[in-house]
């Protein structure tokens, strides 16, 4: 158990109890009877033993009655991180899977997304997602708006009211034929895309950023492509976009950018992918487009609720951590019909079951290896892992409390399981009931207050 000092500022809040939470080495830590302090800045600044309690208390200056206990059945996990999200969709989320990708963006997305220039559409879809998601435990998530850039900044606004720690991406496509009033011209797609990362950053939200997003390769033209990664270089900024996710697609760039030698490639040669990069899917990447990810440092979101929903493809994770590229898990909603992470974890763990299915030398994912691509994974994925994903001393506390057995929820509790099971059957059969509480750089955003519905019901100006 890590039980490191920092000096720090004075300390708020002090919690006792179990801890679970991934690292470098291990897919799950559990740590029983743990002390946590978090600083006035929201950080975490020691985490010890409960035996260690008097010299803590010395050390960090809090007082045993100050300490918040756990209950039974209760323990901490780090906040979950959505990698990729289309807040967007969340109006249409659970319908409109009848179709595969390409079809199914022309008959129902587009249209969909056309209405965000309706400010007061924007503010309520984004209200209802950026409080659903957080209520189910995503304390990070990296969305994709839409074109519009004032919703793609009002959805920053609430995402900040609401205290989630975000990316938002205002979305870039210069070229659609088939649903032509949804797409911009090239020059407004560049022009717009520097006004929204130069408001965003102007309101210096704390944990809000803005994300360069070219929607996928055949959205954009090579010209756009090209200003989005100067943008995003000169800016210092993350990236987000599609890969790779369905066959025809991969097709169909195959044939508008005749001179690359792959899908990756061509993002590769628009200055796309750096190490702050994320892209979602990637179900047919070969092996030597995976080795210019790990080259570059890019990340993939897998998305397994959307790749199935949409039967787009199956990506092998085992293949994808092999070649140590970073990945982290995404709802993807709404190809994927859920905004939980935790139907992503259970989808992520019968993707795999249904490879294994297919190939018996197929390594299965492992519970815990799943738990970590939707904590500590996801915040390598996005960059954050400085900040979020774990424990660590220095990071911020972004954590939720669980209570396996909470009353009225979903879990029955037979036997006296401890804390890996308890941990498999939250992960397998638990929702926002058993989460009680969720914190934020050390802030409680859930359950909501007072405080957040005044700020969510601001009219944006
Ligand atoms: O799952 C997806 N959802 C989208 O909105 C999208 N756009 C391009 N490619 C996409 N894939
Ligand atoms: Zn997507």
């Amino acid at each position: 158990m890590a039980n490191s000092n920092r000096p720090t500022t004075d300390i708020r809040h002090v919690y006792r109890g179990t801890f679970v939470h991934s690292t470098q080495q291990a897919p799950l830590q559990i740590l029983e009877d743990a002390l946590l302090g978090v600083d006035t800045e929201g950080k975490i600044a020691f985490i010890g033993k409960g035996a260690e309690l008097d010299r803590l208390s010395k050390t960090f200056g809090f007082s045993p009655p100050d300490i918040t206990q756990l209950e039974q059945h209760e323990f901490f996990m780090p906040g979950m991180v959505d990698t990729h999200i289309h807040a967007s969709q969340y109006s249409y989320a659970g319908t409109a899977l009848d179709m595969p990708l390409l079809q199914w963006l022309n008959t129902y997305t587009f249209p969909v997304e056309s209405r965000f220039k309706d400010l007061g559409f924007a503010h309520r879809v984004y209200t209802q997602v950026v409080k659903r998601t957080l209520r189910n435990g995503t304390t990070t998530a990296c969305y994709f708006a839409t074109i519009h850039t004032d919703a793609s900044l009002l959805l920053g606004q609430i995402a900040n009211d609401f205290g989630q720690r975000a990316l938002v991406g205002k979305v870039c496509m210069d070229r659609n034929n088939s649903v032509k009033h949804y797409k911009e011209t090239n020059q407004e797609s560049q022009e717009e895309t520097c006004r929204f990362i130069a408001e965003l950053l102007g309101k210096k939200y704390p944990l809000v950023k803005p994300v360069v997003t070219p929607r996928f390769a055949p959205s954009c033209t090579g010209v756009l492509l090209g200003q989005l990664g100067e943008i995003a270089k000169n800016n210092n900024l993350h990236i987000q976009s599609h890969i790779s996710e369905n066959a025809e697609e991969v097709k169909l760039v195959n044939e508008l950018f005749p001179e690359s030698e792959s899908y990756t490639d061509v993002y590769h040669k628009y200055n796309l992918l750096t190490d702050k990069t994320v892209m979602a899917h990637g179900c047919y990447l070969s092996d030597e487009e995976l080795a210019l990810f790990r080259e570059t440092g890019a990340s993939l979101s897998h998305c397994p609720n959307s790749n199935i929903s949409l039967c787009s493809g199956v990506l092998d994770v085992r293949n994808v951590l092999k070649h140590k590229v970073k990945l982290g898990l995404g709802t993807d909603v709404a190809g994927g019909y859920s905004a939980s992470m935790l139907d992503a974890v259970r989808r992520a763990l019968d993707s795999s079951k249904v490879l294994t299915i297919q190939d018996p030398e197929h390594e299965t994912l492992s519970f815990e290896e799943v738990f970590r691509l939707a904590t500590l994974g996801g915040s390598q994925a996005l960059s954050l892992d400085d900040q979020t994903g774990n424990f660590e001393v220095g990071k911020d506390f972004d954590a939720l409390r669980v209570n396996v057995a909470a009353p009225g929820g979903p879990i029955d509790l037979i036997q006296c399981d401890g804390p890996k099971i308890l941990l498999e059957k939250f992960l397998n059969l638990g929702d926002d009931r058993n989460i009680v509480e969720v914190f934020v750089a050390g802030r409680k955003v859930v359950p909501f207050t007072d405080l957040h519905q005044i700020a969510a019901l601001r009219v944006v100006n």
